[in-house]
């Protein structure tokens, strides 16, 4: 059974989702480990959602702890098709403020401690990830920050770093020699597992800061980066809800068929036991 059709997950300082009514907690093991925390079932504006916090309540999880296999195949376990991601990130544009809202449309990875796949243990495949965002939830996502007047960027490149700590200021500069737009610890691995599990994904990236590069403001810190969270946290639940109303029931993007020309390797060629472990993931691919 379908228990939510979207899910939402909430980065620094977004710990609950307002809002949600009939809530109950579920507790999910994966073949991957525990998820970041209990999920957070509900009805929101009528439709049943799954909120996750990605770092756990408390925050508890290091970016780079993250236990981002377990948080999507979770989803897929709970029927979800589309997630919503908010995230907190520096700007590395003059035009991106503190308080502005960017959709991103593309990533850099800059990460290096992370496995983002669920292929492996005899199973290859390769999806395609020019697009590494789906075009319909990043313009919901777009559509409902104008209809709630807050202000925001379609489209842009998220410099995905492996943390914890901020960026040198070299590193800062070289990012924004590469045109990107934002940068943060996060996304990147879920835009990758979600499309492997062919769940569409979108990020609302939540601009806390100019990071380091910004002669006229100070460097990033965690205290400036919660400030600004506190500010955006209203604007965060809006722009949610507004998505989630207008979120379409039926798929029509390629990312409900991301892994139909993905697997290589000849079914009769995987193990059973990686078989079995992946069924939610593959098998409509595996019948033969
Ligand atoms: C709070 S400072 C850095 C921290 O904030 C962002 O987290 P999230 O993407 O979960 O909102 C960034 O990626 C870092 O993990
Ligand atoms: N400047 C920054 N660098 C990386 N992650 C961030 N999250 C929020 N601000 C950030």
């Amino acid at each position: 059974m379908q228990e939510a059709a979207i899910g939402i997950i909430g980065g620094s300082g977004l710990y609950s989702m307002p809002g949600l009514t009939d809530v109950h907690e579920k507790k999910l093991t994966t073949p991957f480990g525990d998820p970041s925390d209990s999920f957070v079932l509900g009805t929101l504006e009528g439709k049943k959602v799954a909120f996750l916090a990605r770092h756990g309540r408390g925050h508890r999880l290091l970016p780079s702890e993250l236990p981002f296999r377990a948080n999507i195949y979770a989803m897929k376990m709970l029927g979800v098709e589309r997630i919503l991601s908010l995230s907190a990130v520096g700007s590395l544009k003059e035009e991106h403020k503190p308080t502005d809202f960017v959709i991103p449309d593309q990533f850099i990875d800059r990460t290096f401690l992370r496995t983002a796949t669920f292929f492996g243990d005899g199973i290859v495949g390769h999806v395609a990830f020019g697009d590494p965002v789906c075009g319909t939830v990043a313009s919901v996502a777009s559509d409902a920050c104008s209809a709630r007047g807050v202000p925001s960027k379609k489209g842009g490149t998220y410099v995905c770093m492996e943390g914890p700590q901020f960026s040198t200021r070299a590193e800062s500069f070289l990012y924004r020699s590469w045109g990107a737009d934002v940068i943060g610890m996060t996304n990147l691995q879920e835009a990758k597992l979600a499309r492997e599990a062919e769940i569409c994904y979108a990020t609302v990236a939540m601009v806390t800061d100019y990071d380091c590069w910004h002669e006229a403001h100070d460097d990033v810190t965690v205290d400036q980066i919660v400030a600004v969270l506190h500010q955006n946290a209203a604007n965060a639940a809006k722009v949610v809800r507004a998505a989630v109303v207008a979120m379409p029931s039926e798929r029509t993007c390629p990312c409900a068929s991301a892994l139909q020309h993905a697997i290589l390797t000849q079914p009769d060629a995987i193990p059973a036991a990686t078989r079995e472990k992946m069924k939610l993931i593959f098998g409509k691919y595996l019948n033969s």
